[in-house]
Formats: C-alpha cells, structure tokens, sequence
C-alpha cells in the first residue's frame, strides 16, 4: 500500500513580488500567484491525481493558491483542515524588511543564516511592531506564551511535526490523497523530515511557488521513490529564483 500526499507552495505573493521578508504577515497573491495557483490546477487535472482533503496554514496565499488551484482541478468541495502549524516560519523581527537592504546593512553570512540555517532564528519581532501577531484573532487558540514572535527551521518542524503525525498521517492511513498548501519554509521543514535532509544540506533546498510537489510514501510515511514536480522544469528554475533572493 503506498499512499500519495501532494504539497503545494503559494503562488507569487506581493510581498514575494516587493522581495520584502513575509513570515507570518497575511500578504495576498499578486496576478502571477493567481496565474501560477492555475497552472497548480491544470497540473493536477492533466496529472490524474485527485486530492481528497486539503491542509491549509491560516495565512491567505495559502488558502487562495489551494482554491484557484482545486477551482481549476475541479475538486473545490473537497473536506479543508487549516491549521497555524503549517503557517511560513515566523521571520521575527525581520518581518516587513526589504531583503536586499538587509543583505547590504548585515552583510551576506548573517543573511544567509537567519534565511537558511537550520537553528538560529532572526531576532524577536516586538509586539508593537505592525507586522507583529499578538493581537490577530486567527492565532487566539495559542496560548499567549506560545505564540512565535520568531522562529528558526528546527522551531518550524518542532511545530509542524506533531500535526503531521496527529492529523495528516491519519488521513494518509485511512487511504485519503492529502494536498498539503503552505508555505516556503512550513514545506522545507516537512520535506526535511520525509526526505531524511541533513541539518547543513537543507540549507539549499529551496521550493517553488505553486508547483505540486508529488510524494509516494510506505507504510512508515517515508518515500518509496523520490518526490517529484509536475512541473520539473519550471520547479527548478523557480527554487533557482528563490535562492538568488536578495541578490538582484
Ligand atoms: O519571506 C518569507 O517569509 C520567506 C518566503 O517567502 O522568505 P525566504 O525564502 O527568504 O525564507
């Protein structure tokens, strides 16, 4: 028995677009987000593979990426469960920074650290800052002192894992296909722990916006073959674009 799980990056948000760190702030699609969360769509159709329920963040992009998407493949009425432990990874105190003025005031080792390492996280965001979420409804259900004002990748998967195996795997288990929208880093950290990554090498992996990523996963939840993009082309070219973030 094998079981399939479908993971999709949000397509372009305006932030993404500005190249400004994003994080946990609610930004919407740009039209190219919107165009690419329709290629998703017809990826998926021409694909056959038919998701049975959807894995969302609480953050829009995510949401609207996975509807223009399922809209396009058809299946828009499929059961949703959303959840804060698959929103991006909090950028802290760099939330709402441009990137490139960021590689040039710290410099490019320490960008890259608070963008790739695996456990420093950027500074803490303060609660008064705008791009701060103490105060946003949707994350009520989190114990104040709980609430991330930042976030390494470990913290990421330290928060992720547990609802990968409470709710996601369960759903595998009883035969569903899950699609699984979020985000670039909330993917890296559940891609890490599928695809067995190091702690040095997932430092290069980097995901493309709104191209399904295909897993075929045993009986342990662990790849049968390697994942694949449906698109492995454009997958390549956008993680490519990723990586170069801030260096144009
Ligand atoms: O800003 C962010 O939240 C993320 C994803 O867009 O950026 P990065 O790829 O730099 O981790």
């Amino acid at each position: 028995m094998t079981y399939t799980l479908i993971l999709v990056r949000h397509g372009q948000s305006e932030w993404n677009e500005k190249n400004l760190f994003t994080g946990w702030v609610d930004v919407g699609l740009t039209e190219l987000g919107r165009q690419e969360a329709k290629r998703a769509g017809e990826l998926l159709k021409e694909s056959g593979l038919a998701p049975n329920i959807l894995y969302t963040s609480r953050l829009t992009r995510a949401i609207e990426t996975a509807n223009i998407a399922l809209g396009v493949s058809g299946r828009l009425w499929i059961d949703v469960k959303r959840s804060w432990r698959l929103n991006e990874r909090h950028y802290g105190a760099l939330q709402g920074k441009d990137k490139a003025a960021t590689l040039a005031e710290f410099g490019e080792e320490q960008f890259m650290t608070w963008r790739r390492s695996f456990d420093v996280p950027p500074p803490e965001i303060d609660d008064s800052s705008e791009y701060s979420q103490v105060n946003d409804e949707r994350y009520s259900d989190i114990p104040k002192s709980e609430l991330p004002k930042t976030e390494s990748l470990k913290l990421v998967i330290d928060r992720l894992l547990p609802y990968w195996q409470a709710e996601i795997i369960p759903d595998l288990k009883a035969g569903k296909t899950v699609m699984v929208a979020a985000h670039g880093n909330s993917l890296r950290a559940l891609v890490k722990h599928l695809d067995g990554i190091s702690d040095e090498a997932i430092s290069k992996l980097n995901i493309p916006t709104g191209i399904p990523l295909v897993y075929e996963l045993d009986d342990s939840f662990k790849p049968v073959k390697p994942a694949y993009y449906l698109d492995p082309e454009a997958a390549a070219a956008g993680a490519a674009a990723v990586a170069a973030q801030g260096k144009k």
